[in-house]
């Protein structure tokens, strides 16, 4: 299956903190992608990198194929990357509809009757409908975490870039988010999730990346990189040989 997207070598660092290290991985079209690391790993930098908000040292970002390495930010959300952040943040004095409206208009570039089309389905996909009118500012955890997928989904995305979504939610409000991010993943968007949640990340994501220091550190089926010596050693700061 063809590579949505794809990381050759790209490498970023800011004086002695390297956040990317020669960092190469696929992302199949259609496929889940779960990213795992200790805090500081550069899990977050590396979402930048692929959004364009920060520029690689050196490597590569192909896009369906297109190297977008040059391309900035803008150009990438309207070419169909789209991303939740870890901190929402939504224009809280607006309401959710408003939120969802600058989205579709702004990311995906539509307007009149077919942005609130767009925004109205979302909002049903992401369980905010019944939210529309509230002020953003008001929202619950959950409820915010449901807005950022929201605002991500109305710029009509083909790569979703999830960061740590789940975090802060209870267990029943976590089962809830994995049941959408399912259900988004069921219409052929392909997601790439960073979340210290990890068995929220397991119950969506094919594949596990590890990172840490910016290095790719483990890559393969979720049991078998969870189960392994470097998460052992290094995500659940464990050591292998205790
Ligand atoms: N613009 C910047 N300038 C300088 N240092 C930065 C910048 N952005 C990130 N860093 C540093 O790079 C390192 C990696 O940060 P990053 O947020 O990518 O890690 P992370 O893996 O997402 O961490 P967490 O799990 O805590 O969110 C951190 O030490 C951070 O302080």
């Amino acid at each position: 299956m063809a590579a949505i997207l794809t990381l050759e070598n790209l490498s970023k660092s800011f004086g002695a903190v390297t956040v990317a290290d020669a960092l190469s991985y696929e992302v199949e079209k259609g496929a889940a992608l779960g990213v795992i690391g200790p805090n500081g790993a550069g899990k977050t930098s590396m979402f930048n990198l692929i959004t364009g908000t920060l520029a690689p040292d050196s490597g590569t970002i192909r896009f369906e194929g297109r190297d977008i390495t040059g391309s900035n930010a803008a150009a990438r959300s309207r070419g169909g990357i789209a991303r939740s952040f870890q901190v929402p943040q939504p224009f809280s004095h607006l309401t959710v509809f408003e939120n969802a409206m600058v989205a579709a208009t702004q990311a995906a570039g539509l307007s009149g009757r077919k942005a609130e089309e767009l925004c109205l389905d979302v909002l049903d996909q992401t369980g905010l409908l019944g939210k529309a009118n509230t002020a953003a500012g008001g929202l619950t955890l959950l409820n915010r975490k449901r807005l950022e997928l929201t605002r991500a989904l109305c710029a009509k995305p083909r790569l979703l870039l999830l960061d740590e979504i789940a975090g802060g939610l209870t267990e029943a409000e976590c089962h809830t988010l994995v049941d959408t991010i399912n259900a988004i993943r069921g219409t052929g968007v392909s997601i790439i999730w960073i979340e210290h949640v990890v068995h929220a990340l397991l119950a969506v994501v094919d594949r596990l990346i590890v990172i840490d220091f910016g290095r790719k550190i483990g890559e393969g089926d979720p049991k078998t990189v969870m189960a392994s010596r470097e998460v052992q050693e290094i995500y659940l700061g464990i050591e292998a040989d205790a």
